[in-house]
C-alpha cells in the first residue's frame, strides 16, 4: 500500500520542474546525483541516528559523537569516497565533531601557510588521520584581536627550537574546537620572538598528546572548557582550552610560507603579505556562507511544510479551516526566508569560485585580489549568518508551539547555529573590515584607481549619486536594472555619506571609532547589493526545465524588494526612491508571494533533504505531522512510568499535606 502523503496535492500545484530545480539547488546534476547517494547512505544507516540526541548527557553525546566519527571514517575508507564525498558525509552525519577542525582548519592552514617540505611531512599523516589536529588561535583574552595573543614562541638558537609558553591567564587557549580532548596536534597561533624581538603572531605546528596513550606531553595543561548553549547541539564538540609551560618544538614546525626564521635566528618576511596568516579564515569563512544557505533552506523547509499542514480559523460550513501559509502574514514572514536560501545558494557559490580564483592567483604570487576576497568574505560571513541565526527563530515562531518542541529540530538548529556568528570573527567586527574596506575605496575614487570587482559600481558614482529611479507602477520593479540601480545608489550614497562624515575629524581612526554604527549599515548595504547582483547575474545563464527560471525570477525580486521594504529608510533617505515608489514594491511584493505560494512545498522539496537529516517531525516530507507528534510524545523517558519518579519524596507530601490542611 502506498504511504499517505499529506502534501500531495501541494505538489500537484507547482508550476515548474522540480527535479531540474533539485539540479539548479545542487550546483550541477553531477553534484546532486553525489549528494543525494551519500544524504541517502547516511539516512538509512543507524549508526548515524539522530533523534535522541538532545536527551543524552555530555560524556554520552560527546562518546555517541566519537562512534559517528570512526564510523564514518570506515565507511570513507571502505566504499573509497572521494575528498568531495567525504565532506558531504559528514556534513549529513551533522553532528559537530572534531573532523570539522581537522578537515576543515588543520590541513587547510598547513597547505596554505606551510612550504612544500612541511606538505610533505604533516600532510599525508593529517590525510591518513594519524594525526588528528585543531586550530589553536582564541584565547581566554583575545579573539577578535588576532594581534592581541600572549602566547610566545621565542627562538632558541643554542637548541635551534622555539620555546611555547602561556605567560598570563589570559594568554590560555580557549576555544579551539577539537582540542579539549581529542587532537593529538595543533596548529597554534603564538607571538615569535627572537633575538628579543617581536614579530607578530606566527602558526606552529604542535604535538599536544602522545600518538600512543594519549596523554598531554609535557609541559601541556589540556581539557574542555565546559558545556555551550541549548541541549546537544554544539556540545558534541571538544572546545578545548591550553596553557604552555615551556614547551619547546623544533624551528621547522613554524608555518614558514610567509616568514622564516633561519638557523641562526634571523627573521626573514618573504614577498608574501602577512595577511596570508589569516588565510584560513578567509577559506572557512567561504564555506560558513554556503553553510548559511543549508541551514537557512533546513529551518525554511520544516516551517512551510508545517505551515502547508496546520489549519487555524476560518472553516466555512463545516469545510476545513484555513492552511496557516494562507495568511498574507506567514506568508509576508517565510517567503522572504525561502527567497534568501537561495540567494544565499547562489551567492556561496560565487564566493567558491572567488576564493578558488584568488587561491590561484595567490600560487602565482599575484595578491592585488586578496584585500577584495577578505572584503567579501567577512562581510557575506556576517550578513549570511545573521539573516540565517534570526530566520531559524523565526521560522520556530512560524511554527507556533510545536516549533518550540525539540523534535520540531528548530531549537537544536538554532543552538547549533548562532555561534557562527561569532566565531569565525564576530560579526560585527569583520562588517567593520568591510567598511574600512569601502572607505579606502571612496578615498581613492578621486585618484583615477578604477574601483574593480564588487566595489566597481563606485566608478560610476558620479551617476548613482544623482540618477532618479523611474518606478511608476508596481510592475516597474520587476526590471532587473532597476532594481540593481536602487541598491547600487543606495550603498555609494550610504559609503559616501559616511566618508564625508568622517573627513569632518581631524583623526580618521576616532571618526570611524565614533561612526562605527554607520559603517556597519554601510556594509550591511554593500553586502546586500552584492547578494542581489550575484542573484540577477545567475538569472542570466541558461537555465533548463519548465518554468525553473520564473520561479528563480519571482524569488529574486521577492529577496530584493523585501529587503528594499525592510530598509525603506535607508532608500527615501538617500534619495535613491521615493516614499510613493516604496509603496510600489510593498504592492509588487505582495502579488510575487501570491505567485509563490502554489509553488512553496515543492521549492522546499528542491534542496532534497532526507528526513534524517531535517531531524524534524513538523518538517518530515509526508506531512503526516500529527500522528508523529502523538507518537513520539510517548517515547520520552518522563513517560517510561505513569507515575513520576520523585513522587513519593517530593509531591506526596506536599499533596497529603494539602490534605490535612483542608481537613484543618
Ligand atoms: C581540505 C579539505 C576540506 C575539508 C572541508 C571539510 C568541511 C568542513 C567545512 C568547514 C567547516 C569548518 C568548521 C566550522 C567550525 C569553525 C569553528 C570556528 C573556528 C574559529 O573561530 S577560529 C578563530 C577565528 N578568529 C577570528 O576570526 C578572529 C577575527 N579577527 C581577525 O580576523 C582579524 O584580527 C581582524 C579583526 C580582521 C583584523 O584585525 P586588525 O588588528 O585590524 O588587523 P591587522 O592589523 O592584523 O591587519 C590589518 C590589515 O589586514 C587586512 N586583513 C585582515 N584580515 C585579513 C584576512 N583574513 N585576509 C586578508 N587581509 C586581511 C585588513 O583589512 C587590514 O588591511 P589594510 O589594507 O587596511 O591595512
Ligand atoms: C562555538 C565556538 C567555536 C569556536 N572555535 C574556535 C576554534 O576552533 N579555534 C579558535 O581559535 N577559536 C574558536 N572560537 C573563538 C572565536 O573565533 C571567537 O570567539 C571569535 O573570534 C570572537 O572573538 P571574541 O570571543 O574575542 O569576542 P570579542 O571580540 O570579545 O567580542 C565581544 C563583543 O565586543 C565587540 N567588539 C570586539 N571588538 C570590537 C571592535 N573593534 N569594534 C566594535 N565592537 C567590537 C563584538 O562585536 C562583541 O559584541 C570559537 C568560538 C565559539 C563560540
Amino acid at each position: 500500500m502506498e504511504a499517505l502523503d499529506y502534501h500531495a496535492e501541494e505538489r500537484r500545484k507547482a508550476e515548474f520542474n522540480l527535479d531540474e530545480m533539485k539540479i539548479v539547488w545542487a550546483g550541477s546534476r553531477r553534484n546532486y546525483e553525489l549528494s543525494d547517494r551519500v544524504a541517502r547512505l547516511v539516512a538509512s544507516d543507524p549508526v548515524f541516528r539522530k533523534d535522541n540526541r538532545t536527551m543524552l548527557t555530555r560524556k554520552d553525546l560527546f562518546k555517541d559523537t566519537l562512534r559517528k566519527a570512526a564510523h564514518a571514517w570506515k565507511r570513507i575508507i571502505d566504499l573509497r569516497l572521494s575528498e568531495e564525498e567525504a565532506n558531504m558525509l559528514r556534513s549529513y552525519v551533522d553532528q559537530p565533531a572534531f573532523t570539522d577542525l581537522h578537515w576543515g582548519m588543520f590541513i587547510p592552514a598547513i597547505k596554505g601557510q606551510g612550504t612544500s617540505e612541511q606538505h610533505e611531512k604533516w600532510l599525508p599523516m593529517a590525510y591518513k588521520m594519524q594525526i588528528i589536529g585543531c586550530y589553536a588561535q582564541t584565547e581566554l583574552g583575545h579573539g577578535s584581536n588576532v594581534q592581541g595573543l600572549e602566547t610566545t614562541a621565542t627562538f632558541d638558537p643554542q637548541t635551534d627550537e622555539f620555546d611555547l609558553h602561556s605567560p598570563t591567564l589570559t594568554s590560555s587557549k580557549w576555544w579551539p574546537g577539537g582540542l579539549g580532548k581529542v587532537s593529538t596536534h595543533a596548529v597554534v597561533y603564538a607571538r615569535l620572538i627572537t633575538g628579543g624581538q617581536d614579530h607578530g603572531v606566527h602558526g606552529f605546528i604542535v604535538q599536544l598528546r602522545g600518538l600512543d596513550d594519549h596523554l598531554p606531553l609535557p609541559g601541556i595543561t589540556v581539557g574542555d572548557i565546559g558545556m555551550k548553549f541549548g541541549s546537544g547541539a554544539y556540545n558534541s564538540m571538544d572546545n578545548g582550552l591550553l596553557r604552555f609551560d615551556h614547551v619547546r618544538i623544533p624551528r621547522n614546525q613554524m608555518l614558514m610560507r610567509v616568514s622564516q626564521v633561519t638557523r641562526e635566528g634571523k627573521f626573514v618576511q618573504s614577498d608574501v603579505p602577512r595577511q596570508l596568516v589569516y588565510g584560513t579564515m578567509v577559506y572557512v569563512r567561504q564555506t560558513i556562507v554556503s553553510d548559511a544557505s543549508c541551514a537557512l533552506a533546513r529551518a525554511v523547509c520544516i516551517a512551510t511544510r508545517y505551515s502547508a499542514v496546520r489549519r487555524q480559523f476560518g472553516s466555512q460550513n463545516g469545510g476545513p479551516e484555513i492552511q496557516v501559509i494562507d495568511y498574507k502574514t506567514q506568508q509576508s514572514r517565510l517567503f522572504p526566508l525561502l527567497a534568501s536560501a537561495y540567494a544565499f545558494r547562489f551567492v556561496g557559490e560565487w564566493l567558491k569560485w572567488l576564493y578558488t580564483d584568488v587561491t590561484q592567483r595567490l600560487q602565482a604570487n599575484d595578491f592585488s585580489t586578496l584585500p577584495e576576497a577578505h572584503a567579501c568574505t567577512a562581510g557575506l560571513k556576517s550578513m549570511t549568518t545573521s539573516v540565517t541565526a534570526d530566520a531559524i527563530e523565526e521560522c520556530r515562531k512560524l511554527c507556533g508551539g510545536h516549533g518550540y518542541l525539540s523534535n520540531s529540530g528548530l531549537p537544536e538548529l538554532f543552538a547549533v547555529y548562532i555561534p557562527t556568528c561569532t566565531y569565525e570573527g564576530d560579526n560585527v567586527v569583520l562588517l567593520l573590515q568591510v567598511a574600512r574596506f569601502l572607505m579606502k575605496t571612496v578615498s581613492q575614487l578621486g585618484s583615477g584607481k578604477k574601483p574593480v570587482g564588487t566595489t566597481a559600481y563606485m566608478g560610476r558614482a558620479e551617476h548613482l549619486m544623482q540618477c532618479r529611479c523611474e518606478v511608476e507602477m508596481a510592475q516597474d520593479w520587476l526590471k532587473p536594472s532597476t532594481i540593481l540601480e536602487a541598491f547600487e545608489a543606495r550603498a555609494v550614497r550610504m559609503s559616501i555619506a559616511c566618508a564625508k562624515s568622517l573627513g569632518k575629524f581631524s583623526n580618521p581612526e576616532d571618526g570611524f571609532a565614533e561612526l562605527s554604527p554607520d559603517l556597519v549599515e554601510v556594509a550591511i548595504a554593500h553586502c546586500q547589493l552584492i547578494v542581489v547582483s550575484k542573484f540577477l547575474e545567475k538569472l542570466q545563464q541558461d537555465i533548463p526545465g519548465k518554468g525553473v527560471k520564473r520561479q528563480l525570477e519571482i524569488l529574486c525580486n521577492v529577496y530584493a524588494l523585501h529587503l528594499l521594504h525592510k530598509h525603506l529608510g535607508d532608500f527615501v533617505a538617500t534619495g535613491c526612491i521615493t516614499p510613493n515608489q516604496g509603496a510600489l514594491a510593498n504592492e509588487q511584493l505582495r502579488l510575487l508571494y501570491a505567485q509563490v505560494r502554489p509553488n512553496a512545498i515543492a521549492l522546499v522539496d528542491a534542496f532534497n533533504y532526507t528526513d534524517h537529516y531535517l531531524g524534524s517531525i513538523l518538517g518530515c516530507y509526508d506531512g503526516n505531522v500529527y500522528q508523529k507528534l502523538y507518537q513520539e510524545a510517548w517515547k520520552d523517558p518522563l513517560n517510561d512510568t505513569v507515575v513520576p519518579d520523585g513522587y513519593l519524596e517530593y509531591l506526596r507530601p506536599i499533596l497529603k499535606q494539602h490534605i490535612r490542611t483542608a481537613r484543618l
